[in-house]
């Protein structure tokens, strides 16, 4: 049995190379950028008004002025702003030549073209006013290589007069559940891995290309996972050592190798990663929890790191509500309950059980050998969305 973060390190170094593309914003999110990006243009791009009011000099602000036109976001006055003139402006219209500052509406009083301060008045020059580049300039890095596109990015990048930005393609992703026992008919087991794995890596730049159920049948598996043209091929099932657990002869079988097999963790003891020609095989166990668990702890920051970024888990602290046993030499996570800010293990934790795992706010991890813990002692947990 190998260390959990020596089984992520393997598992990152097994992975084939996920060529690059061009994606068009509106299929860039939740993908990670390939390369550092610059902003075509400068943002914004001349100085603007940031309030409905009147661009004027800060020098004449205690006279009485004429109002010689208007500037309006995207219709800027063409002219320029003399001793004793001042331009109507709205929010985001471009300040006037030989204006310097913006005095609001509501510090104005107006009469036809006069123009008179009627409050506490701007304080300083300059004010109101957003510099041309506040935001950014043109040629600056906007992004950066390894940085995650949410909607914030997007937008920024759209702004920067981007169409489309860095990243790798989608990884192809098969999923296949075994087990002669899983199926349709009225004394088959349904299928619960294959959909609670696609819908853990729904968030992922990912395609699915293939998604079954296969028997237990050495040369049904073989021939799936030797013809199927993916990135990385996930089974669940027959990882373990019983005569039926067939994934590891069949990806021999299909020419291909184990790198290794067995994590001190519990549950997902039984996992196994490997190479079949250009593709990469996780192998999770068969077990609804187990594969609920390695999925989040192994599948997820490997498409991550294969597609450029990285998914580091975000696990915080929380007393027991209830005492815990000492720990073997497995890594736990265990399911948990969290109520008035302490967290109750659940009392059964068999690693079948998707209601009690469905049931959970979080998975309370328990280090290799951890001692004997009181109700009241801080645990590591790992919030469940
Ligand atoms: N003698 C030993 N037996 C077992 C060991 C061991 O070390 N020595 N490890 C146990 C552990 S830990 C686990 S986890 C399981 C995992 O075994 P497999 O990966 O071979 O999984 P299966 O035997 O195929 O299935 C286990 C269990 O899960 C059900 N299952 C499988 N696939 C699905 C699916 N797609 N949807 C719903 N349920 C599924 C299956 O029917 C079994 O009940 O091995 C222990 N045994
Ligand atoms: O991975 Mo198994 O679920 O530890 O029981």
């Amino acid at each position: 049995m190998i260390a959990i973060d020596e089984a992520l390190a393997r598992l990152i170094a097994l992975a084939p190379p996920i060529a690059r593309e061009e994606a068009p914003l509106a299929r860039a999110a939740g993908r990670w950028l390939a390369d550092d990006v610059m902003a075509l243009r400068t943002q914004p791009a001349h100085d603007l008004s940031a309030m409905d009011g009147y661009a004027l000099r800060f020098a004449d602000l205690d006279a009485s002025l004429t109002v010689i036109g208007e500037s309006a976001a995207g219709r800027p006055f063409p002219g320029r702003v003399e001793p004793g003139q001042a331009v109507r402006i709205f929010t985001g219209a471009a300040v006037p030549a030989g204006a310097d500052t913006v005095l609001v509406q509501e510090e104005a009083a107006i009469d036809g073209t006069v123009l008179r301060l009627a409050g506490e008045g701007p304080g300083r020059a300059g004010r109101h006013i957003r510099r041309a580049g506040l935001d950014f300039h043109a040629g600056d890095t906007i992004v950066r290589t390894g940085e995650r596109i949410g909607a914030a990015r997007i937008g920024l990048a759209a702004l920067a007069g981007l169409a489309t930005l860095p990243v790798r393609r989608p990884v192809r992703v098969a999923l296949f559940g075994t087990g002669d026992e899983i199926g349709a008919g009225p004394d088959a087991l349904p299928d619960s891995n294959t959909p609670m794995l696609a819908a853990a890596l729904r968030d992922l730049p990912v395609e699915i290309v293939a998604r079954a159920v296969l028997p237990d049948d050495l040369h049904a598996i073989a021939a799936a996972l030797g013809d199927t043209p993916a990135d990385l091929i996930v089974t669940t099932g027959g990882a373990s050592v019983g005569d039926h657990d067939l994934v590891r002869p069949a990806i021999e079988a299909a020419g291909g190798r184990i790198d290794f097999w067995k994590i001190a963790m519990r549950p997902g003891k039984p996992m196994l990663a490997g190479r079949i020609g250009d593709a990469m095989i996780v192998g999770l166990p068969g077990n609804p929890v187990a594969a609920f668990v390695t999925t989040h702890r192994f599948v997820r920051p490997l498409l991550a790191a294969m597609s450029g970024g990285s998914l580091a888990l975000s696990p915080r602290r929380l007393p027991l509500g209830a005492p815990l046993p000492a720990n073997d030499r497995r890594a736990d996570h265990l399911r948990g309950v969290i109520r008035d800010d302490r967290v109750f293990p659940a009392p059964t934790q068999d690693s079948s059980m998707l209601a009690t795992l469905a049931a959970s706010d979080c998975l309370i991890l328990r280090a290799p050998f951890a001692p004997t813990a009181p109700a009241g002692e801080s645990v590591e947990i790992l919030d469940l969305a």
